[in-house]
């Protein structure tokens, strides 16, 4: 069966439930990225020995939900590494609204207003969850917010994200790893990022808990946000996606938009040797 992704809902003009939760919370005092129009890789290779994990990627991210698609090892998380200033490309550059960024570090791409849930659960096992929450948040508000507040952004947060409550004061650590990857979320959306990266970031949730997020993260990109998604799971790809780059060993073989979107033609892409038929 081909079945077609759902039609693309219209850019919206209100902020973001996550926005608003944040502003209810903490007032005035929340500052948001400040907004993007495009993010773009021109040329970029990256090799690692004998390794080419990427070759010659051309790709433009604009706001709304793009999807990198592509089997084991065809480079997704290197893509959002290079993006997320982690890893350093050996070719090529990333561009940012037509600046070239240079010799870019995870510090300098979060002051540019970039979020990322990397694949692996990030977290300070011994502090607690709401201190897990703002890590690294220092300055960030316009002035420092007292504990009250920051509990109420942190509970808000959790709440549009999560079916149940979680203890702000636990040690992150001794959460099961689903809440523990709901707290790694929260943390990127507290900084209103202006582009959210988010790599397999909800492979550890239930379906109801990935549909309060998937939620959030389509009302998230209405508000004029760009959103890089990497999953392996189709009905989610077909779900979020308005655009599907899809690789192979390292190379981008197409990009599809959303009314082209079908299981068939994604799998055809990702692994035409498979001969795989979706029914
Ligand atoms: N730090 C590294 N050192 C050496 N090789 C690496 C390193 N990181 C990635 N690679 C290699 O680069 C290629 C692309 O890896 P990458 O993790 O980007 O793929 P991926 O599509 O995200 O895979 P997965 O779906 O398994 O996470 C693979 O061959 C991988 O083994």
């Amino acid at each position: 069966m081909f079945e077609t992704a759902k039609p693309q809902s219209k850019p919206s003009s209100q902020p973001s439930r996550i926005h608003q939760v944040l502003l209810s919370a903490c007032g005035d005092d929340v500052r948001q990225a400040a907004p993007v129009t495009s993010l773009g890789m021109e040329n970029i290779g990256k090799r690692y020995g004998e390794t080419a994990a990427l070759t010659t990627v051309t790709v433009n991210f604009r706001p709304g939900i793009h999807t990198i698609l592509g089997e084991n090892g065809s480079g997704k998380s290197t893509m959002l590494k290079i993006l997320s200033g982690v890893v350093a490309p050996s070719d090529g550059r990333v561009v940012l609204d037509g600046q070239t960024i240079v010799a870019s570090s995870p510090r300098d791409m979060q002051n540019r207003g970039l979020s990322t849930v990397f694949q692996e659960v990030l977290i300070a096992p011994h502090r607690s969850v709401a201190d897990n929450i703002f890590l690294g948040y220092d300055g960030f508000f316009l002035r420092s917010l007292d504990k009250s507040r920051r509990r109420a952004a942190a509970e808000g947060l959790l709440a549009v994200l999560g079916r149940f409550p979680i203890d702000l004061d636990a040690p992150a650590g001794s959460l099961a790893l689903a809440a523990q990857q709901l707290v790694v979320i929260a943390r990127a959306f507290m900084r209103l990022p202006s582009i959210l990266l988010l790599d397999e970031a909800t492979a550890a949730l239930d379906y109801a808990d990935r549909d309060l997020v998937f939620d959030a993260v389509e009302d998230y990109a209405r508000a004029g946000n760009i959103v890089i998604f990497i999953s392996h799971r189709m009905e989610e790809v077909k779900r979020l996606s308005d655009h599907v780059t899809v690789l192979r060993s390292g190379r981008i073989i197409e990009t599809i938009e959303r009314d082209g979107i079908t299981s068939q033609r994604l799998l055809d892409l990702m692994a035409p040797e498979a001969h795989i038929h979706v029914e």
